[in-house]
């Protein structure tokens, strides 16, 4: 799994067209989204995650709770975003990963967001610029599950 981190003043996101044949049904509430002072984390699923699919997501709120702390951030938008790698996982296994780690993420206080999967969307982010406003991780599962 890829993740960039991108502290912000906010984020939006408008929904413009389908980007998968079956994408995520959404309601008219969802075509559009917003959250003022929140950490946004765009997150690239990969086919290695598909190995252990719930050991990334243990590993990737980890990650984002550890920099949400450091910054303060009490938002957390979490972005499904298929540019961060070329070795994507399937669309079913990367959708699960992206629900658990918002759910995950809202039981443990924080509030959240997730930006609807298999859309093009349009987006406004507004980088706050300081040291810790732009970060990356990688994350691997250690331990393959048996299918
Ligand atoms: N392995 C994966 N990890 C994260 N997101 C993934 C994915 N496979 C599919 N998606 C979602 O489907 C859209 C088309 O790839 C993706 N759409 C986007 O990435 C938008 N920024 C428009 O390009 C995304 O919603």
């Amino acid at each position: 799994m890829r993740m960039l981190l991108i502290h912000s003043d906010y984020l939006e996101y408008e929904v413009k067209d389908k980007a998968l044949k079956n994408p995520e049904p959404i309601s008219d509430e969802q075509k559009t989204g917003r959250l003022d002072e929140v950490l946004a984390v765009f997150i690239s699923v990969e086919k290695v995650d598909e190995t252990n699919p719930d050991e990334v997501v243990e590993k990737a709120v980890k990650e984002i709770e550890d920099v949400a702390s450091q910054i303060k951030a009490e938002r957390i938008f979490v972005y499904p975003f298929a540019h961060l790698s070329s070795e994507l996982a399937k669309p079913d296994v990367a959708l699960e990963v992206l629900r658990k780690i918002e759910e995950k993420l809202r039981e443990k206080g924080y509030e959240v967001k997730r930006a609807p999967f298999g859309y093009y969307k349009a987006f406004k982010l507004s980088c706050k610029g300081h040291p810790l406003a732009e970060l990356s991780r990688t994350i691997v599962p250690e331990k393959a599950v048996s299918k």
